[in-house]
């Protein structure tokens, strides 16, 4: 087997050679190097182990990268000193190289770079660490692993490593998907690939587990005896915003709902593993999705908002949903009956992601139901409503909080990117907050029927207008699934 990770005998020191492939783009310069960045003002990229190779068709300079990407670095206002001196020093560690994606040559030359820098740091072949990050569209996936496999690993396997990460979406349904998966993996063993999905890598989703297994408060009560139903939200304040070309032929199931929402409930949903092990993890999110029965057209409401169309890159008579509520429902012993309701909308009235765990009546209380939030942003919180007596001489009750805010209780303690902490995993060659091959097949064996049946036109999106709840079906949906929403429950903010 090809070096990988997960292998107790791997390289953690020595010459790494991280690649951005498609530098040039979007994402690369708004996550990828800013990540990148991040960790190596903390110590973690060493500038005497590690060199950054950029590779994109763009025939640009070395300095020519370096000042797109330069704005993107936190050295501005609001920075520290040390960021901003540490700007200079990252980015005389990157150089560029131009090339295709589908031909030798490119990759010859980026082995060149990458060899070089290995021979100078003293490194013996094959000892080295070689990272390749695809902030790629995933029509070019086979072709670039083809070109890395033929030009660019290890030259023999003294405990270096070669590993790729490749971004979402990975395929459009089941079938693409695992057409993917079958190219890539013909040519990279499961150990080398690690299909990122940055919702792992938010301090609150990090912490699902810890707080599920690590606290006896919850280890009793978290199943179908104790909990009515689950709401996992993403909610944003914007609309498709200049990513109407490629948000039209994904939507908001693919774009958030299958990945990031789906991997959340795993978590929220998944048995204690026989260990921390990544693959113990993993397997026990597989279960979790095996799990899911189909999905029932009257669980579903679809919506669109008013005016996307309008841009020009999306056509006038699109029926992509920029909005989806769904009822997922889990057949085991634990989760039985209790639906997981699973929110994502563009264009809506707030921005925000959590988790809401909305518990059973207590018999003869009206004061509204216990609910235990994890709000992974914005400003990490977890609380749990919960009724107390109103303080006063009064014997009366009121619904009140517990409340754990990150700010107020982690003053001065970073929260690292999402992505920061999962290319620091990568380097690691730790694979537990990344998607298993398995995992993802099972995860489009859910929404294949549905995304197939609205593609066809068959499942319609209703309207709703921008800045609004969405459309009000969705909270209808919610009501019969049995969240009661709690009426005047007022927070006053905590102040110092
Ligand atoms: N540490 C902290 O920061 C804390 C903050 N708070 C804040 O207090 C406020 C109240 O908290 P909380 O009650 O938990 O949260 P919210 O008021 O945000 O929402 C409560 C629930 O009601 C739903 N909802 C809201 N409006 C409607 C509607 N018109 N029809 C149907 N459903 C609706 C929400 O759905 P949806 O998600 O779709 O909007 C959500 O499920 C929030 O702003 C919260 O952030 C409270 C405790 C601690
Ligand atoms: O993957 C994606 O995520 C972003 C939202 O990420 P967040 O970390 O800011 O919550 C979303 O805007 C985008 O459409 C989607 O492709």
């Amino acid at each position: 087997m090809a070096s990988g990770g997960n292998n107790e005998n791997v390289t953690e020191t020595g010459s790494l050679s991280i690649v951005v492939l498609g530098a040039s783009g979007d994402l690369a310069k708004k996550k990828t190097f800013p990540a990148l960045f991040n960790l190596y003002r903390q110590g973690f990229l060493h500038p005497d182990e590690v060199c950054i190779l950029g590779y994109a068709r763009t025939k640009i300079s070395d300095d020519e990268l370096r000042n797109r990407i330069r704005g993107y670095l936190p050295h501005g206002k609001g920075a520290s000193n040390d960021q901003a001196e540490d700007v200079p020093k990252f980015l005389q560690l990157i150089k560029y190289v131009s090339g295709s994606y589908d031909s030798e040559d490119g990759f010859h030359s980026l082995d060149k770079e990458i060899s070089a820098h290995e021979l100078s740091k003293h490194t013996a072949e094959g000892s080295s660490r070689r990272l390749f990050y695809f902030a790629l569209p995933p029509s070019v996936y086979p072709s670039v692993c083809k070109m890395i496999k033929n030009c660019c690993m290890n030259k023999s396997d003294r405990g270096g490593w070669t590993r790729i990460v490749v971004e979402k979406p990975f395929g459009k349904d089941l079938e693409s998907a695992e057409q993917l998966s079958t190219q890539i993996g013909e040519l990279f063993d499961e150990p080398q690939i690690y299909r990122i999905d940055h919702y792992l890598g938010k301090e609150l989703v990090q912490n699902l587990l810890v707080l599920r297994f690590a606290n006896r408060f919850f280890l009793p009560l978290w199943n179908r005896d104790n909990i009515d139903n689950v709401q996992i939200v993403f909610r944003e304040d914007f609309g498709t915003e200049g990513r109407g070309g490629y948000f039209d032929q994904y939507g908001i199931i693919r774009d958030i709902i299958q990945n990031h929402l789906l991997q959340v409930l795993c978590l929220v949903a998944m048995e204690k593993p026989v260990s921390l092990k990544p693959e113990h993890i993993r397997d026990e999110k597989v279960k979790v999705l095996q799990s899911v029965i189909p999905l029932k057209d009257e669980e579903v409401v679809l919506g669109q908002y008013d005016g996307y169309t309008e841009d020009p890159t999306v056509p006038d008579n699109s029926n992509t949903p920029t909005f989806a509520t769904m009822v997922l429902r889990i057949h085991n012993e634990r989760w039985e009956g209790v639906p997981f309701i699973l929110k994502a909308g563009k264009a809506l009235n707030s921005r925000k992601a959590e988790i809401r765990v909305q518990f059973k009546d207590v018999p003869g209380q009206k004061q509204g139901r216990n609910e235990f939030v994890i709000r992974l942003q914005p400003s990490e919180a977890m609380y749990m409503k919960l009724t107390v007596k109103q303080p006063g001489l009064e014997m009366s009750t009121i619904q009140s909080e517990l409340d754990l805010s990150y700010g107020q209780r982690y003053q001065g303690v970073p929260i690292p990117e999402a992505y920061e902490r999962l290319i620091l995993d990568t380097i690691r060659g730790d694979q537990q907050h990344f998607v298993r091959r398995d995992e993802l097949k099972a995860a489009w064996e859910i929404f294949t029927p549905l995304l197939h049946r609205i593609d066809r036109g068959e499942v319609k999106s209703v309207s709703y207008k921008p800045g609004s709840r969405g459309p009000v079906e969705a909270d209808q949906l919610l009501e019969r699934a049995g969240y009661v929403q709690t009426h005047g429950y007022i927070w006053i903010p905590p102040t110092l």
